[in-house]
């Protein structure tokens, strides 16, 4: 009896801590008093099935608190396991379905979280939880339709202004695989054609870490802190999850990339539990590379984040969209809506194309994006920066750029490269890369009364500038942002609606079809104000 005793002390000490969120000491407590039942459950013959039972009842409900305060603490591999001891135990332990099922829900493994609800459902407890089940119940069956088919809709957030927390997403990858890429080592393709502004991936981010923005920038000693508890969350989580960390250590460190294996697409599906046994770890040194190599930020040239205020500033780790190789002609844009990341296309994609993103800002001089590729570490040698790279030697261009920096009259800067793109026969493609290289002339000689007056005769027409910069960049939205001023600046009227169709399709390759028109419409506003 005294061990009953010792045992009784053990649980309260347990329930304790753990009705206090002591999620790490309560996790200890639990440990103890589960070794201590399983020890004296051996002891225990049937001769005592009272006891017996009694004891299964209290081990039953310590693996479930501590599964519920393991995952509080994210280690769900270790909180799964509890919750499968416990359910041997009793297979309808209500409490333990409700926490398998959320952990299997926070895994993104919808078809299995619901099966744990449904059972949930059966039992007598549910009565007075029935709201809440039914909530997790209708909350798996859409996720798992959305996971299944790409069928994603934020109108309804969107229209509301971005109000409460933005919308809890399901992962979903669409018609895509990893090859070897031409451009370096592995990319990822698309094995189906995909139009402009349709759905390629939406993925969680591993770890996420945001700072509050106190004015327009982050300070130094903001952004160091940010990666610190950044770099500090991913290291934990890895060391968790066996699963997380096997696919991080399969990205790049930046160095001999064509060495790297190919992973199979379906190792990043959720409902793939990852090799079990696997016990390697990484190193702080190599674990700092790929976090240096493959983290994103929100504040990237080719990312909207759709969110009300734009206080803050966030860091995070995708694992597919680590896959996605720079292009300074982009077809894919994401799109940050809280932890989650959503892809797609932003131009028409065929099957087999390799599905690219700009890192660094694609409506810029060549100049500009070898300085700014260093930062990333790469050397990018795309078609465009091929043909820039020779024409940039003649005179004449350099003359533009150098007018460029010195203040020169925009409108005579446009005027002076179109001149000179006759002069040297640069046509259809070619004179796109120039025209987006040098966009930030273009668009302000358009935004400008006095440039307009002046060159607008002898300058080409902004609708035709932007068709042709967005068949290299693709939806842009800065390329919107001019094409509605200008609708605006006219007023509406019967070419203002052709207008308007064609910024609400450009908006899609902006933003992807995530919304209905009418939340479009919002979006777009939402562009123009920015
Ligand atoms: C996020 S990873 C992209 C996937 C990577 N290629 C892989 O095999 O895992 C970024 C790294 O890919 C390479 N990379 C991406 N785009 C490139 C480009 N346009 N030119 C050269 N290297 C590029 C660089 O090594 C860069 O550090």
């Amino acid at each position: 009896m005294a061990e009953e005793e010792y045992i009784q002390q053990l649980r309260s000490k347990a329930t304790e801590l753990f009705l206090r969120e002591e999620w790490k000491d309560s996790i200890d407590a639990y440990s103890n008093l589960i070794s201590h039942c399983t020890h004296h459950q051996q002891q225990l013959s049937l001769h005592h099935p009272d006891h017996l039972q009694k004891l299964h009842k209290s081990l039953c409900i310590a693996l479930c608190n501590r599964a519920e305060a393991r995952s509080r603490l994210r280690d769900f591999h270790c909180a799964l396991q509890d919750c499968d001891r416990a359910l041997q135990i009793d297979a309808s332990h209500f409490k333990t379905l409700l926490c398998k099922g959320k952990i299997l829900l926070c895994l993104n493994r919808y078809s299995m979280a619901l099966e744990c609800f449904k059972a949930a459902l059966l039992d007598s407890q549910a009565a007075g939880n029935s709201e809440t089940l039914i909530g997790y119940v209708d909350k798996c069956k859409k996720f798992e339709f959305l996971a299944r088919t790409g069928s994603l809709d934020l109108s309804d957030w969107v229209s509301n202004g971005f109000h409460g927390k933005p919308p809890e997403l399901a992962e979903y990858i669409g018609a895509v695989e990893i090859r070897k890429s031409d451009i370096s080592g592995r990319g990822l393709f698309a094995t189906k054609n995909i139009d402009a502004g349709s759905l390629i991936l939406i993925t969680r981010a591993i770890v996420m870490e945001r700072s509050i923005l106190a004015g327009k920038d982050l300070s130094e000693d903001a952004q160091l802190a940010m990666w610190k508890n950044f770099i500090q969350k991913v290291s934990e989580f890895a060391r968790k999850c066996y699963k997380t960390r096997d696919l991080i250590g399969m990205l790049s460190i930046g160095e001999d990339e064509e060495e790297l294996e190919i992973p199979d697409i379906d190792l990043f599906r959720p409902e793939n539990v990852g090799n079990v046994d696997s016990c390697e770890m990484i190193d702080m040194e190599k674990l700092l590379a790929i976090l240096d190599v493959n983290s994103l930020t929100e504040d990237a040239v080719s990312a909207n984040v759709l969110r009300k205020n734009n206080d803050s500033y966030g860091v995070g780790l995708w694992l597919l969209p680590s896959f996605i190789n720079h292009s300074c002609c982009p077809n894919s844009r994401r799109l940050h809506v809280g932890d989650y990341l959503i892809v797609h296309a932003s131009k028409d994609l065929k099957a087999g194309e390799e599905i690219t993103f700009a890192y660094l800002d694609p409506l810029s001089p060549l100049s500009k994006r070898r300085e700014m590729s260093m930062t990333w570490g790469i050397q990018c040698k795309c078609k465009r920066c091929r043909f820039e790279n020779e024409v940039f030697t003649k005179q004449e261009i350099k003359e533009i750029e150098i007018g460029l920096e010195r203040g020169m009259d925009v409108g005579g800067v446009v005027y002076k490269l179109e001149e000179h793109m006759k002069r040297l026969k640069v046509r259809g493609k070619e004179k796109a890369y120039l025209r987006a290289s040098f966009w930030s002339a273009y668009c302000e000689a358009y935004r400008s009364d006095r440039s307009m007056k002046r060159w607008g005769r002898r300058i080409p027409a902004m609708d035709a500038v932007v068709d042709s910069v967005v068949d290299v960049v693709g939806g842009d939205h800065r390329l919107l942002k001019i094409m509605v001023e200008e609708l605006k600046k006219n007023g509406g009227g019967g070419s203002g609606l052709v207008g308007m169709e064609k910024a609400l399709k450009l908006a899609r390759d902006v933003y992807g079809k995530v919304v209905k028109k009418q939340a479009m419409k919002t979006l777009v506003e939402f562009c123009v104000g920015d």
